[in-house]
């Protein structure tokens, strides 16, 4: 499998692209301190009927670790940039969390280059800016030994104790994700959170949307996501039965509602 290299003014983007140049594009956005590979089963499934594009957020994985802090205008304007760059007028966009987060952007300041918009497990402002700032710091001071700290703690903020204990493999399998994580990619996107705040812009947001809630999530929760349905006009609601990385503790259920959702 070979992924393409998009250009930025501000480094390359690591794309990977499957399925029928001619089919409806499907863009997928990862989450804080993950990989693209965090969409297989997804990609597997969706590039069936669609032209999955699934990218490295900047600063993690094989996308450049440019130096910070970013922000969400940068982080959005990458996404723009990968679809000018593989000539995609418009494209649906599936994002998880940070991913999730870059949807809402989109929707807000980009709607013209989306059809449908899904944001899973996310937040029109996730945690607390202090919260993001001493993460960002604790990580720019320690560098490794930070991030092997969050990978320990990773699977308590991803996934249930039930599906950690069920699934040891692939619980290691996002561990690894995070732990390859550029320490200065990582607390890049940390102050790019700890800035974000589009609570009084999603009304904006006209795009079809679904919003897609973990039952078990204690990042972002079915709260937040009540909250961002009650903000966006028509917007579907769908709780399934996992934690925060839902496409991966639930990919049955987050499957079905995203083919729902992209049937229209
Ligand atoms: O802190 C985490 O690992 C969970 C998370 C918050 C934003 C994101 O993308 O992941």
């Amino acid at each position: 499998m070979s992924d393409t290299l998009v250009q930025t003014p501000s480094g390359t983007l690591r794309v990977r692209v499957e399925g029928p140049t001619d089919a409806p594009a499907l863009v997928l956005s990862n989450s804080l301190g993950t990989t693209l590979e965090m969409w297989d089963a997804q990609a597997a499934r969706f590039s069936q009927d669609h032209r999955v594009v699934r990218y490295d957020t900047r600063g993690h994985g094989g996308s450049a670790v440019s130096p910070g802090p970013y922000s969400f205008d940068l982080l959005g304007g990458d996404v723009l940039a990968i679809l000018d760059a593989l000539g995609i007028a418009r494209a649906h966009f599936c994002g998880i969390s940070m991913g999730g987060f870059t949807g809402l952007w989109l929707g807000v300041h980009a709607p013209q280059r989306l059809d449908r918009l899904v944001v899973a497990n996310s937040a029109a402002k996730i945690g607390t800016a202090e919260g993001w700032a001493a993460r960002a710091a604790l990580v720019r001071a320690q560098g490794a030994a930070a991030m092997a700290e969050l990978a320990a703690s990773s699977p308590s903020r991803w996934f249930t104790e039930a599906f950690t204990a069920a699934q040891p493999a692939l619980v290691q399998r996002a561990q690894s994700w995070i732990a390859g994580t550029a320490p200065q990619g990582y607390a890049a996107c940390c102050e790019a959170l700890a800035q974000a705040d589009l609570r009084a812009d999603i009304a904006r947001i006209a795009v079809p949307t679904l919003l897609v809630a973990g039952s078990a999530d204690p990042v972002t929760t079915v709260a937040d996501a009540q909250a961002m349905q009650s903000a966006i006009a028509g917007a579907r609601l769908v709780e399934v039965p996992a934690s925060h990385l839902s496409n991966l503790e639930a990919p049955q259920a987050f499957d079905a509602a995203l083919a729902q959702f992209l049937r229209g």
